[in-house]
């Protein structure tokens, strides 16, 4: 792997005008410009249906840069490195003028023939842009050629293998970088140093110390505009079959032999290939569903998702995900590994609590008084940062044990405000590092879990929906999904990290 400082590459964004490129990846590519790991040698072109022309656009760069609270005396200079070309992607002819100003920009830059292909549309032209390319020959470089891949990758596994088989018509596995951008975000990123640069973690992290984990990710905004997407997709397919899989994935799997890419995404897919298959009317016992109602959220009044804009009055789409999920290996056997996710909650948090079993005799236990579990609370936002919790003396007369923590929050020990997922997602694509992105193998295996359960709930209609409130913690029964077990949720409000 060739470090970007050395490379240079022209960027071909497929959907410039649109929300993710302007919200995300403009102040992204801004930001590794100012850092100076962006090359004075890149250009972009943009690629959407609207008419622009290039200064048009490059206006647009920079209102997005700005809008993001970005400032600089650079900002000018970075946005001159854009270009615009109005294409509808499915018009065959448009390629052919793509191909030139590529072949242009190419040579006024000095880019080497390499190119970057992102895809920030909608999925259903994914297949019909990597075709063209290929076709069409803007795939026919002397340099490097990667495709940049938004969610979702695919609705089912069926459909997935389809969109896969196309893109490979184009692109070889290693050249296709399937974004998630979970896999983007800084403590996401640290579990893996947490749990083997540590010799207090490494040799606990198995079913002999841990008693169960818990991975939540609970939104308080509602569906928003995206109702035509979410109705086909659900709580499910929007964040299980990715960004909740890949957390459990990280904190299961063995640790890989060397840091390389393939040996990281071999011992991922070893995790998926070892989760249990819920099917039929075992899913009832091991995934909740729920859909938000009308209520208030800060004081203000919010629809319920049956009356969100593009959403079926009658809608049986999950907006909340609770389950167990079981791996069936030597490390894991007999450890749940709870996760949920939803939207309208109480919270903006995405947190992995990491819970270890109660000592055999504690000497300090009361009865009426029971000592909290060790925790290893993992703060992935908004905050980021570590929370240790023990148990020691509490001040005074007496040998009472109280509960103390320990905590680091990233930016008190780094400095610096962290970089956005897209950010580094960016920078390791540049850099031709596809560790943080999802390999097909991935994409595949969790479908072929996540549809078993979909099957299922599609194939019975809830009658409880709506079933939780806005600003609540989601429906009852993901509450009794532990109970039942002898667990609780830790409530992720009282986790905070507090005073690091
Ligand atoms: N927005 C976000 O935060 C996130 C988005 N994503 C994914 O990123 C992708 C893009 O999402 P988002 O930016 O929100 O979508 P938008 O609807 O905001 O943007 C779509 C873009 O595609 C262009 N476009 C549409 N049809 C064509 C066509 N036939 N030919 C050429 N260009 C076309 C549009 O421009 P024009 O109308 O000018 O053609 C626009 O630039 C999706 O896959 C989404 O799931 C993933 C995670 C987060
Ligand atoms: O991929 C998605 O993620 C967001 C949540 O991302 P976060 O970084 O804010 O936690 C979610 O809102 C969206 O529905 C989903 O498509």
């Amino acid at each position: 792997m060739a470090k970007y400082k050395e490379q240079t590459s022209l960027i071909m964004i497929f959907g410039a005008t649109g929300d993710l490129a302007n919200r995300k990846l403009y102040p992204s590519l801004y930001r590794l410009f100012r850092k100076g790991l962006l090359s004075e040698r890149f250009a972009v072109i943009g690629v959407a249906r609207r008419p622009l022309t290039n200064e048009q656009f490059q206006e647009n760069v920079k209102n997005s840069v700005l809008e993001a609270k970005e400032t600089g005396n650079n900002i000018e200079e970075f946005a001159s490195h854009f270009y615009y070309h109005s294409h509808d992607v499915t018009d065959s002819g448009s390629y052919t003028v793509l191909k030139r100003m590529a072949e242009d920009l190419d040579n006024q830059y000095g880019l080497g023939g390499n190119r970057i292909f992102y895809l920030a549309m909608a999925p259903e032209f994914f297949g019909t842009i990597a075709l063209h390319l290929k076709s069409d020959g803007l795939t026919d470089v002397p340099g490097f050629k990667r495709l940049v891949i938004e969610k979702p990758f695919g609705h089912d596994l069926a459909s997935a293998v389809e969109l896969n088989e196309k893109i490979r018509k184009a692109f070889s596995e290693d050249e296709i970088y399937r974004i998630d951008h979970y896999l983007g975000k800084q403590m996401v990123q640290n579990i893996e140093v947490i749990r083997f640069a540590n010799a207090l973690f490494e040799p606990l992290w198995n079913n002999r110390y841990i008693s169960n984990i818990q991975v939540t990710s609970s939104e308080t905004l509602g569906v928003e505009e995206r109702g035509r997407y979410y109705e086909n997709s659900g709580a499910l397919r929007d964040m299980v079959q990715n960004h909740m899989l890949q957390m459990v994935a990280l904190l299961a799997m063995e640790p890989p032999i060397k840091l390389t890419t393939d040996e990281i995404r071999s011992e991922k897919i070893r995790v998926f290939r070892s989760l249990r298959e819920i099917e039929g009317d075992e899913v009832a016992k091991y995934f909740v569903r729920g859909q938000y109602g009308a209520g208030e959220m800060n004081g203000l009044p919010v629809p319920a998702y049956r009356d969100e804009p593009m959403v079926d009055p009658h809608s049986n789409t999950e907006t909340y995900v609770a389950g167990k999920l079981m791996i069936d290996n030597a490390r894991w056997a007999g450890v749940p590994f709870y996760i949920r996710t939803g939207k309208r909650l109480g919270a903006k948090s995405t947190k992995i609590v990491v819970q270890f079993k109660d000592i055999p005799m504690n000497l300090y236990y009361q009865p009426n008084k029971p000592l909290n579990p060790n925790l290893l609370v993992i703060h992935i936002q908004p905050e980021e940062g570590i929370t240790l919790h023990l148990n020691a003396k509490k001040a005074g007369q007496g040998m009472d044990a109280t509960e103390v923590k320990l905590s680091f929050a990233n930016t008190s020990v780094n400095e610096m405000n962290t970089p956005e997922a897209y950010e580094l997602l960016l920078y390791d694509c540049m850099r031709g590092d596809a560790t943080n992105f999802a390999h097909w193998d991935e994409v595949a295996l969790s479908w072929s879990f996540v549809d078993k359960i979909s099957d299922y709930w599609e194939s019975t209609k809830e009658e409880s929906f709506p079933n939780y409130a806005p600003g609540s913690r989601g429906p009852e029964a993901a509450e009794q999904l532990l109970e039942k077990d002898g667990f609780f949720w830790w409530r992720v409000r009282d986790l905070n990290v507090e005073n690091c």
